[in-house]
């Protein structure tokens, strides 16, 4: 771990269930290698995950049996560990090369920008060759300019000791959100395409492995799973998921099924299946049997699952890799203290608005305080924002360097259009957060999904789950999570209270956590939030300069179009504030409100 990561604290836990072929897999990781910071319960970092990951192997292959590492994508945007290089992603790119990965695929967040998927096919494809899959996506060479996959489509291979022939692949869900120097085949057009069609029918395969940035439960895999079961009836299928960042797990039939494991390095997902057939011969059990188990990412869990202790279970690779976090940290200055915010400000876990809602802060106090164009004078104006801009909450205490980056890693700026009727405005807002339904009515295939505004965990979960006795929970927090030093108590210091977390209900019940936790509630909010920034006057004007955040553009065209606004937002809106990000703002507002005692 990292030196000023806290201790893992103490809690029960459920064992894994090791099998004939056991997984490790990791998704939406985010740039997080370093682990939580601020958080003891997902205090390990990539090192670790390594030492973990080597030690298993050593335990299952002692019995015999075979263990195959998974990675999803998503892999960047979203820590200081990836944003805040230059280029962006040089550091993290060096420390996440060293896993051993069986299987690695891309995420959305590989292909928004033209530099990030040239750096996956330049770099990130070649360090993982032979076990990166790209079976639906393709890339203009930077080079030579021509389309070429990502990747290779598929692969087949046997497991080292038990001769388990697997075939996998690698899917990207239905993504329109690309650069232009990317080519994302929906998932649907590409299974009915000669070589997937000629991999299914392969005869001699113990398992599917069908790894991919897309939702264990999701209409993509669904068509897969009806495909590869259209031709092999009862194949096993093993499906490893992304992108919701939630923990998850789907049964598709007794022989299939998909595991999702969270995101940001607070999940590392465990699978194992017993009773496959091998190269040497069919299986004596008549069903597969799969186990499934979300092992919170710390070294508490890490030392239990594999017997060791702090002496014996680092591995050479796991302390040389934590140390070259620590280097590429120190490099990087994400120590470097901007402010020390004197509450928790949450994403989910107070309704929103609350005086504790991260949203309710930026609408009342960042926004209004610093978007100002000079070039617009005194102009009344109204500023959206889409909720999924946010990805993480702040906790009391230190902000960070790096603490910037994570809430807000993205680098769109901001646009406007001028003289927008405020009346138009609040109609605009009234069809994001609350008409969506009939505003999807309006669009065709080609206008993204209104959906995507918000954060992704709240697509995976439309309901809000609220826990009345939050009391243990939130005296929890406050005291480990965002205690003004930010030092965790010691397990001692809470003794016989249970560790708020991760309490997931899936397709196989309520006990797949490794961490036995107390539950945490979860409040939607909206699509968009807006600040009404009216300079001289405490009235509501009749035109505003609607400002927003660039990545609102094409929902806010579709929402004024149904809100009876005739507006070309492409020809009729100018850059705000040039070279400003949100992040920019956001850091700015800190430095002057938020002083270190
Ligand atoms: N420039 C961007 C990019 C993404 N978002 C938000 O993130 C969501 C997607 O996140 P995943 O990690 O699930 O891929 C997207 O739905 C947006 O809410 C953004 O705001 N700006």
């Amino acid at each position: 771990a990292q030196p000023s990561a806290p201790s893992p604290i103490s809690a029960p836990l459920r064992d894994l269930e090791l099998g004939q072929l056991n997984f490790l897999h990791t998704t939406d990781t985010h740039g997080w290698l370093a682990g939580h910071l601020q958080e003891p319960s997902y205090s390990a970092d990539w090192g670790d995950y390594i030492s973990f990951s080597e030690r298993m192997r050593e335990k299952v292959e002692a019995q015999g049996q075979d263990l195959l590492v998974i990675d999803t994508g998503d892999r960047v945007e979203g820590n200081g560990l990836y944003d805040s290089s230059e280029p962006k992603g040089v550091y993290l790119s060096e420390i996440l090369r060293h896993q051993h990965i069986d299987v690695i695929t891309s995420g959305n967040h590989e292909l928004y920008k033209q530099n990030t998927s040239e750096t996956e096919l330049l770099h990130t494809v070649p360090n993982f060759r032979g076990k990166y899959l790209a079976s639906n996506i393709d890339i203009y060479h930077p080079e030579t300019g021509e389309l070429v996959p990502l990747a290779p489509r598929y692969k087949k291979f046997t497991t080292d000791l038990q001769g388990i022939r697997i075939v996998a692949f690698g899917f990207l869900f239905d993504f329109t959100g690309n650069y232009n120097n990317t080519v994302v085949q929906r998932v649907e057009d590409t299974i009915k395409e000669d070589w997937f069609q000629e991999a299914i029918r392969d005869k001699e395969v113990d398992l599917f492995l069908v790894a991919g940035h897309v939702p264990a439960h999701s209409s993509e895999w669904r068509a897969i799973y009806k495909e590869i079961r259209g031709t092999r009836w009862d194949t096993p299928i093993q499906f490893f998921s992304g992108h919701q960042h939630i923990r998850d797990y789907a049964k598709y039939d007794s022989k299939a099924v998909a595991l999702a494991s969270g995101r940001f390095m607070e999940t590392i997902g465990f699978m194992s299946i017993d009773g496959l057939s091998t190269g040497s011969g069919p299986s004596k059990e008549s069903q597969p049997t799969f186990k499934r188990r979300y092992i919170d990412n710390n070294l508490f869990s890490f030392y239990h699952h594999t017997g060791l202790d702090a002496d014996t279970f680092p591995t050479k690779k796991g302390r040389k890799v934590s140390q070259l976090i620590a280097e590429s940290r120190t490099a990087l200055q994400l120590d470097q203290v901007h402010g020390c915010a004197p509450r928790d400000l949450w994403m989910s876990r107070v309704p929103y608005p609350n005086p504790n809602s991260i949203y309710t802060w930026l609408e009342t106090k960042v926004l209004i305080e610093t978007l100002k164009d000079e070039s617009r004078g005194e102009r009344p104006s109204v500023a959206i924002l889409n909720s999924g801009a946010i990805r993480f909450d702040i906790f009391k205490g230190v902000f960070t360097q790096d603490t910037t980056w994570t809430i807000s890693p993205f680098t769109n700026g901001f646009r406007y259009v001028k003289d927008v009727p405020y009346e138009k405005v609040q109609l605009i807002m009234e069809v994001l957060n609350k008409q969506t339904k009939i505003l999807s009515t309006l669009q065709d295939n080609t206008e993204p999904s209104l959906l995507p505004l918000v954060p992704p965990e709240q697509l995976a979960r439309p309901e809000e789950i609220i826990f009345d006795d939050d009391e243990l929970s939130e005296g929890w927090l406050t005291s480990n999570m965002g205690g003004s030093s930010q030092v965790p108590l010691s397990a001692s210091n809470i003794a016989g209270k249970i560790v708020p977390g991760y309490t997931t209900k899936d397709d196989a019940g309520d006990d797949g956590d490794d961490t036995i936790h107390a539950p945490i509630s979860f409040y939607k909010v909206p699509n968009c939030i807006q600040a009404l920034i009216s300079a001289n006057s405490s009235g509501v004007p009749e035109k505003v300069d609607l400002i927003y955040i660039e990545f609102v553009q094409p929902y806010l065209a579709l929402a004024a179009k149904f809100a009876g606004l005739e507006l070309d937002f492409v020809k009729e809106s100018d850059v705000y504030m040039p070279n400003i990000t949100l992040t920019d703002l956001i850091l700015d507002w800190v430095r002057k409100h938020w002083k270190c005692e």
